[in-house]
């Protein structure tokens, strides 16, 4: 048997096509529009892609898309200023700053800056304390996104088990609270656990969020488990090739023989990462500017 193979980009643009008729219809009754900032500081290629990609979504769904980028060596005063000007422009209902940001800039700093109720990547304290706590939030977007396309495979996740593999403060963190939060029994294991293979194997859903390619084998897998796979990780160029070839955090092509069904790399959670900034720019807007 071959795992049902989720289809994140599918369930993406279905996604990005509901916001893009709800952003419509608000604007036709309101004349008022959604806006999105990007903040950029430095020029890594892959950052460039994400932020090109983010903008041109972000128009297509109706929403203003305003880009900031400032160079690698912006002192950390002048991002702060730009993040103040940012909360105060009423044009703006979300602002999301890329990371990583350059080691001279303090993250955190700058996370805390940010307005929650901006706050689009759902990574402001206030935003994961209220996540913890289960309160109305702003949930960080590739989180939410990987629920959604559990959510397309499982109604309810009462009486199951879950392992997160990977504990960061922008996946594994938040998705645990998530799954808690939908009644599934919820272990988040990660570099220090002892025999990760038999945590892995006792799970109905696994997701792998730790950033090492292929790190889970098709052994580690219970037998019709649900496989959510968040790593986004490019190999080392092959002697020809244009560029390394994508991987994720499971070895694919063993998993899916076991798997019951199972997010592809690319094609999978990285679409609907996306596609929930989008949503959660629209819920910040109607928060802000319709008390909703
Ligand atoms: N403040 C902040 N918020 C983020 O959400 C954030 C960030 N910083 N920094 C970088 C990471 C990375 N990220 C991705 C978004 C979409 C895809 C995506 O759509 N990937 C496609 C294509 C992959 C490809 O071809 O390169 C896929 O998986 O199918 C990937 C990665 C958001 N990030």
């Amino acid at each position: 048997m071959s795992a049902k193979i989720i289809d994140g980009k599918a369930i993406a643009e279905n996604l990005r096509n509901t916001i893009a008729a709800e952003v419509a219809d608000i604007a036709a009754r309101t004349g008022a529009q959604p806006g999105l900032a990007v903040v950029l500081v430095g020029n890594d290629p892959a950052s460039e892609v994400y932020v090109g990609s983010k903008a041109r979504q972000t128009v297509a769904v109706g929403m203003r898309s305003f880009e900031h980028r400032l160079p690698a060596d912006v002192p950390e005063a002048e991002l702060l200023a730009l993040v103040a000007r940012l909360n105060a422009d009423d044009a703006v209902d979300g602002i999301l700053v890329q990371l990583p940001l350059p080691a001279h800039i303090n993250t955190d700093r700058v996370i805390e800056a940010i307005d929650p109720a901006k706050d689009v990547d759902g990574f402001h304290p206030v935003n994961a304390g209220r996540l913890l706590i289960g309160l109305p939030t702003l949930v960080a977007c590739t989180p939410l996104g990987s629920l959604l396309l559990l959510q397309s495979v499982h109604q309810d996740f009462s009486g199951l088990s879950a392992v997160v593999v990977g504990r960061s403060n922008i996946v594994g963190k938040p998705v645990a609270q998530l799954l808690l939060q939908h009644n599934a029994t919820v272990t988040i294991a990660h570099s220090r656990t002892r025999d990760l293979p038999a945590v892995v194997r006792a799970a109905d859903i696994v997701v792998a969020a730790v950033g090492r390619p292929e790190l889970v084998r098709g052994e580690w897998i219970k037998s019709g488990a649900t496989v959510i796979d968040v790593g986004i990780n490019r190999l080392p160029q092959e002697p020809g090739a244009a560029k390394g070839r994508l991987v994720g955090d499971v070895a694919f092509d063993e998993a899916v023989k076991v798997a019951g069904a199972i997010t592809p790399v690319p094609g999978g959670v990285g679409p609907m990462t996306i596609a929930c900034l989008l949503r959660n720019t629209l819920q910040a807007f109607r928060a802000r500017r319709f008390g909703e």
